[in-house]
């Protein structure tokens, strides 16, 4: 699913390197949690997955595509297979939740009938049934998060990247958005989740890819947030 071979990244010539000869790989239907202190290069990490960024050496495959390789005019064709969720949700202010759902099937040419029928199915899925009319200032963080989950996931992807899901909603809220999260990842879909919350990661005990300086330190099944705790 997800394959890197000594890939390093430099963003500034002469700056110390943000992903230093990393090598990982991620298999189909993994729940993966990324973790490190701030600085250490779990975002870069997610936007070199996605093609955001470019390796500066180094490969790296995902979805069975050489992503170092893939031309600028493929990409977005590559980026349907993946959902993406951030932090700060990023919804449009000025549409419906039903909007901010359907918007990702639109961008894609999706006939309107299967919009009208499949965006009501993920927001039942993602526990927002007959909320979508509400505007996002009339939501909490958590219900926000969840418009944006039931977004990255109206395509199907088979890969959904989050980039601290949880870094803006207090404990109760965050292990709500991460049992969703588990959810989808137990319907196939295969999950990387950068985080800084120690609670969720040491609750769930999936496998833990811990990052220092760009470097992969640490890689281990049913993970805690901090080695050897
Ligand atoms: N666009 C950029 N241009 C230059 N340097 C960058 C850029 N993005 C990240 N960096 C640098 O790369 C390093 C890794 O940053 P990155 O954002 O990947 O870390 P992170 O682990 O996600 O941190 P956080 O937990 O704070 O989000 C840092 O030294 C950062 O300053």
């Amino acid at each position: 699913m997800i394959s890197l071979e000594n890939v390093t990244k430099i963003y500034q010539r002469g700056a110390a390197p943000a992903l230093d000869s990393c090598t990982l790989n991620i298999g189909a239907g993994e729940f993966v949690f990324l973790v490190g202190s701030s600085g250490s290069g779990k975002s870069t990490l997610l936007s070199l997955i996605l093609r955001e960024e470019r390796v500066t050496s180094g490969t790296i495959h995902v979805l069975g595509k050489d992503v170092s390789k893939l031309s600028r005019w493929r990409v977005p064709h590559f980026r349907r297979n993946i959902g993406t969720v951030f932090q700060d949700f990023k919804l449009l202010e000025n549409k419906s939740v039903f909007d901010n759902v359907a918007i990702a099937m639109q961008v894609i040419g999706k006939p309107r009938h299967l919009i009208l029928t499949e965006v009501p199915r993920v927001l039942e899925t993602v526990g927002l049934g007959g909320k979508e009319r509400r505007m996002p200032h009339e939501l909490s963080g958590g219900e926000m998060q969840r418009v944006a989950i039931a977004r990255a996931m109206i395509n199907r992807p088979k890969l959904l990247l989050a980039d601290e899901p949880t870094g803006n909603l207090d404990p109760r809220t965050s292990l709500g958005i991460m049992r969703l999260l588990d959810q989808i990842n137990r319907n196939g879909t295969t999950v990387v989740m950068a985080t800084h919350d120690h609670e969720i990661v040491n609750q769930v005990r999936n496998r833990v890819v811990e990052l220092e300086e760009g470097k992969v330190i640490r890689d281990q099944e049913h993970g805690s947030y901090g080695a050897g705790r």
